[in-house]
């Protein structure tokens, strides 16, 4: 699982690396530029224009290596040099030294920022990286700005777009990038939502610094990819029967919100669930049945949303519960709540009106079992634990919140942020904006309390559910783009195993 490093520890992991493997700095800064190459090549054609803009530190360095590289590939390249009036780091002077005479090298002037006009597809931002200490001012500030006004062109970053902090939250101006190439961890602030404009797609390039030299700098956050997620998966012999694969109950809806638990029910079922029950009021019992026929039923007689009357359930039969989606915050369905939270222990999910209710009624927090998983979007968040000035103080608060009530919060959102008691963060790396579409959610609770039920750990459970759930939607809004809803994401979710190599 990849760290996430602070800034400031960049630097020291890379000190670290450097003397252990006793190579030079200058060699590390060649691998990275390399890395960048190799991905660039992929993508891009040989006729494009380069225009690769050079600051005066590492991440210059790094750009006047890239350059250096790509017109000895056969790109069409010019370097643009900022900041000569500041001392260069000695990476960055060597790296200027080896430019080849014929590569265009400009060096830019005020007026040269302010006049630029130049025939580019491609826009390279090396100008500055995890060194910034203040926000941008004069030739860089103007330089961005002018960067950001040019259209029709693609605009990339290197290791983080030029202004962004790389642990805090954007204070001025900053780069904004289409594609952001962080080298071998993804910088934390790149993962705020207030950031999303700036960063674009986050790609994260391996340069060979392993494992070992970061988790010295740990700072129990991790970005969790791929390769992280199959090993995770439970294996099911060929003698496995429907018993192995769990019994779970998804509790939900009220007139006019069925949808929602249904979404819950299927998704549990294609995630895998042996057995999927629905606990739903009497009037939603026809819409369950027919749109949903694999699924058992459960409900009162004419109810219109699930109330105290069926705490008379014996929810004990079940691997796990979920509980929440399209539920309503009715006073009754409240008081089925504490009931059922006071009556059941094994392993719950709460969500959507679920944690409605705990935000109106606090006290029912203290019956959560320990490692409950709550999975709140930003806005149910809030709603939990109080306004929240920035994204920043949002991971902060989530952190607290699971310290402190012993549950494991799933912060929905671009790069979902799961969260455990320990204070350990994971941070997803799958899905896309196609995926904020209504029932989304609804289908990660399904998800979840499916690999609950199969008998994963809670945080096992909690990983393969978010990154499958990630999976799903991007491979559902492979063709479907701004046009895809949840139920496309279910659909996906047998592929997203298979991508997995899981059967
Ligand atoms: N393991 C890795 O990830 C590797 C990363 N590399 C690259 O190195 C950079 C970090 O390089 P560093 O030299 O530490 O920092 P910068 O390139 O960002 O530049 C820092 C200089 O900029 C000055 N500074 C700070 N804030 C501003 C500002 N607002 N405006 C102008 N200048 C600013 C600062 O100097 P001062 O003395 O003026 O404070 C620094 O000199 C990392 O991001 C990667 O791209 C390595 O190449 C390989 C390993
Ligand atoms: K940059």
């Amino acid at each position: 699982m990849l760290e996430i490093i602070s800034g400031i520890s960049v630097k020291k992991v890379d000190e670290g690396f450097v003397l252990d493997k006793g190579i030079s700095s200058h060699k590390l800064m060649e691998n990275a530029a390399l890395a960048f190459c190799n991905w660039f090549e992929r993508h891009y054609q040989r006729n494009d224009k380069v225009g690769i803009f050079c600051g005066h530190g590492n991440n210059g360095g790094d750009g006047l290596a890239i350059a250096r590289m790509l017109w000895r590939k056969g790109y069409d390249v010019i370097v643009f040099l900022v900041g000569e009036n500041n001392e260069p780091s000695p990476d960055c002077k060597l790296n200027r030294e080896l430019l080849p005479d014929k590569l265009p090298a400009l060096s830019m002037s005020h007026e040269d920022i302010a006049h630029m006009e130049y025939d580019l597809n491609i826009v390279v931002d090396a100008l500055l990286g995890v060194g910034i200490n203040r926000p941008l001012e004069g030739d860089y500030k103007n330089l961005v700005n002018k960067l950001n006004s040019l259209s029709g062109l693609t605009k990339i970053s290197i290791d983080i777009p030029t202004g962004l902090p790389s642990d805090d939250c954007l204070a001025g101006d900053a780069f904004i990038a289409d594609i952001t190439l962080s080298f071998q961890s993804p910088k934390f602030s790149l993962l705020f939502p207030e950031h999303a404009n700036y960063v674009g797609q986050l790609k994260v390039v391996d340069i060979g610094i392993n494992q070992f030299y970061l988790s010295q700098f740990s700072e129990g956050k991790f970005y969790v990819q791929k390769k992280d997620i199959a090993l995770r998966h439970k294996n099911f012999s060929r003698f496995s029967h429907k018993g192995d694969f769990g019994k779970v109950m998804l509790v939900g809806g009220s007139f006019g919100s069925m949808g929602a638990i249904r979404m819950s029910s299927e998704a549990a079922l294609r995630t895998g669930s042996g057995l999927a029950c629905c606990m739903v009021p009497g009037c939603g019992v026809d819409i369950m049945q027919v749109s949903l026929p694999e699924a058992q039923v459960w409900a009162k007689k004419d109810s219109d949303c699930i109330d105290a009357d069926y705490l008379g359930y014996n929810f004990d039969r079940f691997d796990a519960v979920g509980v929440g989606p399209g539920m309503g915050t009715h006073d009754t369905t409240a008081e089925f709540l504490r009931g059922f939270l006071t009556k059941y222990k094994g392993p719950i999910v709460v969500d959507a009106d679920g944690l409605n209710i705990l935000a109106k009624h606090p006290e029912q927090l203290s019956l959560l079992a320990d490692r409950s998983i709550l999975t709140p979007h930003l806005l149910e968040f809030e709603r939990l634990a109080g306004h929240c000035k920035n994204h920043k103080d949002r991971l902060q608060k989530a952190s607290d919140f699971s310290k402190k009530h012993k549950v494991i919060i799933v912060l929905k959102g671009a790069h979902t942020c799961i969260t455990f008691p320990d204070g350990r963060q994971f941070f997803n790396s799958t899905g896309n904006k196609h995926m904020a579409t209504g029932g989304s959610g609804d289908i990660l609770t399904g998800m979840i309390t499916s690999f609950l039920g199969q008998g994963y750990s809670f945080e096992n459970a909690a990983l393969c559910a978010v990154f499958h759930h990630g999976l799903s939607g991007e491979i559902a809004s492979a063709d479907k783009k701004r046009g895809t809803i949840a139920t496309d994401i279910i659909k996906s979710i047998p592929l997203s195993y298979l991508r997995l190599g899981i059967e």
